[in-house]
């Protein structure tokens, strides 16, 4: 699925919702599933700095509570008020990988238009998943 205009609109908007007091560093990230329908993830941070949560896994993670499985995604854009777009966390990757299928475009941009198209293999090549564990004896 090629990157489409109405989904920065739609990223950008989640991004606004981000509760940042102690980085101030807001990110969006808006997941597309394959019947159309879409959940936005923002950061959501802690006093105990830890227990901030990204928004890559925001979007993620509401997608499961509204009863969507794993493979009923197309793709996921994320944004941030950058010169250039950032990367999705070690763990983010982790949980986008548990989630979404290894083909499955991640639309990295700022929020001045910038794209960059991965795929969740990009991000976590070679990753662990459930597979591996299909290999205990
Ligand atoms: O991929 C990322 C990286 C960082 N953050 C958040 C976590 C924290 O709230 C802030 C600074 O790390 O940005 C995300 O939401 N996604
Ligand atoms: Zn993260």
């Amino acid at each position: 699925m090629d990157f489409k205009n109405e989904w920065q609109d739609g990223v950008k908007a989640a991004r606004e919702k981000a509760y940042t007091p102690y980085s101030n560093f807001k990110v969006g990230a808006f997941l597309i599933a394959k019947d159309g329908t879409t959940f936005d993830g923002c950061n959501v941070e802690n006093a105990a700095y830890g227990d901030c949560i990204c928004a890559e896994r925001t979007a993620l993670v509401s997608a499961i509570a509204q009863g969507y499985k794993p493979g009923d995604f197309e793709a996921l854009v994320v944004t941030t008020d950058t010169p250039t777009p950032s990367s999705p966390c070690g763990s983010c990757r982790q949980v986008i990988k548990e989630l979404c299928d290894d083909e499955m475009p991640v639309y990295l941009t700022n929020i001045k238009g910038n794209v960059i198209k991965l795929t969740v293999d990009d991000l976590l090549p070679l990753g662990f998943s459930g597979r591996d564990l299909e290999d205990v004896k």
